[in-house]
């Protein structure tokens, strides 16, 4: 079922054509990698698809019905992204964690906090750290439980695991995966490492000079 569907989209800014005539469709439940040489465009697809900025050219659907149509807080609450920048909000991991509670008008729910926080193997200790106490792989899975508190169907992730080392590098792989096979959640990764692009996903985009170049299926 075609869930996120571009038709040909275009992102332009003044005179640089950043992103040109893309058309695909992603339908519900795929994990597809997003890779191509740096400056390709990727991150911007991915801003495009999380509605952080708009398209100039095209159409964009998601669900049925154009992007710019849905109110910005039912979309950011499906479709959730965590960037390479690991922006964190407020002071400490706890005004992160009660961060989407706020947006969602609803009371903390310590059993999925707690649940999250265990996933990323992390203890709840850290929610009284200050942000600026935490390792750069440490701020990268709080943005991570921070996306994934809105518990959102979409998941945008835009090279979340390059200031990690190898082991938490497979630790939010293996999260990833979890989320997909156990939770059906639509993922789209974009990585500069190619083992990473092939593993777990079942297709890979490469985009090129702000195109679609090759569609790949595993
Ligand atoms: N709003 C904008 N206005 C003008 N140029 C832009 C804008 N946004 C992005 N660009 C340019 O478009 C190109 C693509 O940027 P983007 O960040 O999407 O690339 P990328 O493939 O994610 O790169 P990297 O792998 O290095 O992160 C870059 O040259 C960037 O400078």
């Amino acid at each position: 079922m075609a869930y996120l569907e571009f038709d040909h989209v275009s992102f332009v800014d003044g005179p640089i054509k950043v992103l040109h005539d893309i058309s695909l469709t992603i339908d519900k439940g795929e994990f597809i990698s997003i890779v191509g040489p740096s400056g390709s465009g990727k991150s911007t697809f991915l801003k495009l698809c999380s509605d952080l900025i708009s398209h100039t050219e095209g159409t964009i659907m998601f669900d049925g019905k154009k992007i710019e149509d849905y109110e910005p807080c039912e979309y950011r609450g499906r479709v959730g992204y965590c960037f390479q920048e690991a922006y964190l909000f407020g002071e400490t991991v706890e005004d992160n964690i009660k961060f989407p509670y706020i947006i969602k008008t609803k009371d903390i729910d310590m059993e999925r906090v707690t649940k999250l926080f265990d996933l990323f193997h992390m203890s709840l200790e850290y929610l009284h750290k200050k942000n600026t106490a935490l390792s750069g792989g440490e701020k990268q899975r709080i943005c991570l439980i921070r996306s994934l508190l809105f518990e959102p169907e979409v998941l945008l992730v835009d090279e979340v695991t390059s200031a990690l080392d190898q082991e938490n590098t497979l630790l939010v792989e293996s999260v990833l995966e979890h989320l997909h096979k156990q939770h059906g959640m639509t993922i789209l990764m974009v990585t500069h490492n190619e083992e990473q692009s092939r593993r777990h996903v079942n297709r890979r985009i490469t985009i090129e000079s702000g195109h679609v170049a090759k569609w790949e299926e595993f």
